[in-house]
């Protein structure tokens, strides 16, 4: 990003003081949106760098809103400062802005105002807060107020690993331009901030899409673009079979959520494999999907018969299961392995580097660390996803608030859509067949991946709106209406 600010800059007819300009407009923009309430008392702690630069513009920009309560606090630990934060302060010493210079953080006794606004170091951050920032931030941290970040919060990187112990401020809300930050993606991220938001600050755009960024965005366009109509004189065969090994004695719900995701997401046929003691539950709450019972199987014949397959949602890890799964593997299909699939296969590793190109995993952070070891951060697990995909020709899901999809490229797809309503169990199973429900109607692993997790999690988003909690039973109901309003007219 910082980047393609330079190239705009460059490129585009704009200087880069106006550049400034249009973010403190779109910051503020998203700050009125939120807080339009003139009455209220401002203070805005601005650095010396172009954030700081935001926060000086920002502050004008209040008081031209009607804000008559607007105090700026010039950070001035540093004899450093960027020509455009100058230009901004000249402006500010033009107005009638009230502002006040902290050489040290002991000279802030307290800290009246209503709401707080943090542009005292933005992207330019290059090394951990310490000394008086770290003081500084600690005293406004402690004052408890409602703070909006500019950009990103004070001391929070926003690329590349987290320490584990955030120091930087603790933001309500950071408004960030144009792009959002990868770190914000993370868990680590709700330390830094409740909730960010991104806005348009014009940037060249065809210069970031041209970037070989390593993480990009799902977005809804992404969507329509791969989905297909179903198509006229088609037929169950069209849309293929897909077989669900799933279930046990005490996790048959899982079969049954799982092979009715994939029902729902529009396979032709859905055969599940469940041990002999599901076969009544599975005919009378599913009787669109064939059973094959499992409970002899150790290996399953005719396999070419089916487009797509999925083990492991309640599978149990017993000796028959490890057999079945082997065997599984070695035939060289291209598999979805999720859950307790994952977990024999973090227990028998060989058989990672086994796997047929194009095979989908779908694990959780423990899932995951169990296959490829511990991680001390979400940066890390992302890059070992990543390395991996890679090496392995594979599609690594990592799910969590934000799921990322690892593509054997090496490029990482961050889905933005679910929810902490869907926080319960099951989500992962209807995950599962939704995949296996695309896979088999012909889409390719990836395609699959990235329609399976934007559809479950926007089907979770929009019950989200009416319910506390979202179940699994709910999420698959909405799957098929949620592909007809994404499919292209
Ligand atoms: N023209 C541009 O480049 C644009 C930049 N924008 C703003 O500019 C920000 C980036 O500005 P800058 O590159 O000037 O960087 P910052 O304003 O984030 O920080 C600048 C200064 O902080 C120092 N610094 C870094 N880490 C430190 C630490 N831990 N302790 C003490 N000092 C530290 C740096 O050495 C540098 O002098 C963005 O976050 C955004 O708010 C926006 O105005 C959009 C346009």
């Amino acid at each position: 990003m910082r980047s393609a600010d330079q190239f705009t800059i460059a490129n585009k007819p704009i200087a880069s003081i106006d550049l400034m300009e249009k973010a403190a407009r779109a910051f503020v923009q998203s700050f009125l949106r939120d807080e339009f309430d003139p009455t209220k008392s401002v203070a805005i702690f601005c650095g010396k760098g172009n954030n700081g630069g935001d926060g000086l513009a920002a502050a004008h920009l209040l008081l031209a809103n009607g804000y008559q309560n607007i105090k700026v606090y010039i950070i001035n630990f540093s004899n450093k400062q960027s020509d455009d934060f100058a230009i901004n302060l000249q402006r500010i010493d033009e107005s009638r802005c009230k502002k006040v210079f902290i050489n040290q953080p002991s000279e802030l006794k307290s800290l009246k105002a209503d709401l707080v606004i943090d542009a005292i170091l933005g992207s330019g951050l290059n090394k951990a807060l310490a000394g008086d920032y770290e003081e500084l931030v600690q005293f406004i941290n402690k004052q408890h107020k409602k703070v909006y970040a500019v950009d990103v919060p004070t001391g929070f990187f926003a690329e590349g690993k987290l320490p584990e112990v955030y120091n930087g401020i603790k933001a309500y809300k950071t408004i960030s331009f144009q792009r959002p930050k990868i770190n914000f993606f993370f868990p680590e991220s709700a330390a830094a901030t409740e909730k960010f938001e991104v806005v348009e600050i014009d940037l060249d755009e065809g210069f970031i899409q041209k970037q070989d960024a390593a993480f990009q965005l799902i977005e809804e366009s992404d969507i329509q673009n791969i989905l297909r109509p179903r198509k006229l004189f088609s037929h169950k065969g069209t849309y293929g079979h897909a077989l669900i090994i799933a279930g046990n004695t005490n996790t048959m719900g899982a079969a049954l959520l799982s092979s009715m995701a994939c029902l729902h997401a529009g396979a032709g046929l859905t055969t599940a494999c469940i041990p002999q003691g599901g076969l009544i539950a599975l005919n009378t709450t599913l009787p669109e999907v064939m059973a094959l019972p499992r409970d002899e199987y150790t290996r399953i014949e005719d396999l070419k018969k089916y487009q797509a397959i999925a083990i492991g949602p309640g599978l149990g890890t017993d000796p028959e299961n490890e057999k079945l799964l082997e065997s599984l593997i070695l035939s060289k299909q291209p598999l979805i392995i999720d859950a307790d699939a994952l977990n024999i296969l973090g227990e028998k590793r060989d058989l990672i580097d086994k796997l047929a190109p194009n095979t989908i995993l779908t694990p959780h952070i423990k899932e995951f660390d169990r296959l490829f070891g511990e991680h001390e951060s979400w940066w890390d697990r992302v890059q070992s996803a990543r390395e991996q995909a890679k090496k392995l020709k594979i599609i690594i899901i990592l799910k969590n608030q934000y799921t990322f999809i690892c593509l054997p490229t090496g490029k990482v797809l961050i889905n933005p859509t679910g929810n902490p309503a869907m926080a319960q169990g099951g989500m992962g199973d209807i995950l599962t067949g939704i995949i296996a429900g695309f896979v088999a109607q012909r889409y390719t692993a990836e395609d699959a991946a990235i329609l399976a997790c934007y559809i479950h999690g926007k089907a979770g988003d929009d019950l989200a709106h009416e319910h506390f909690v979202v179940t699994a039973s709910q999420v698959v109901r909405r799957i098929s209406g949620e592909i007809k309003l994404l499919i292209p007219r």
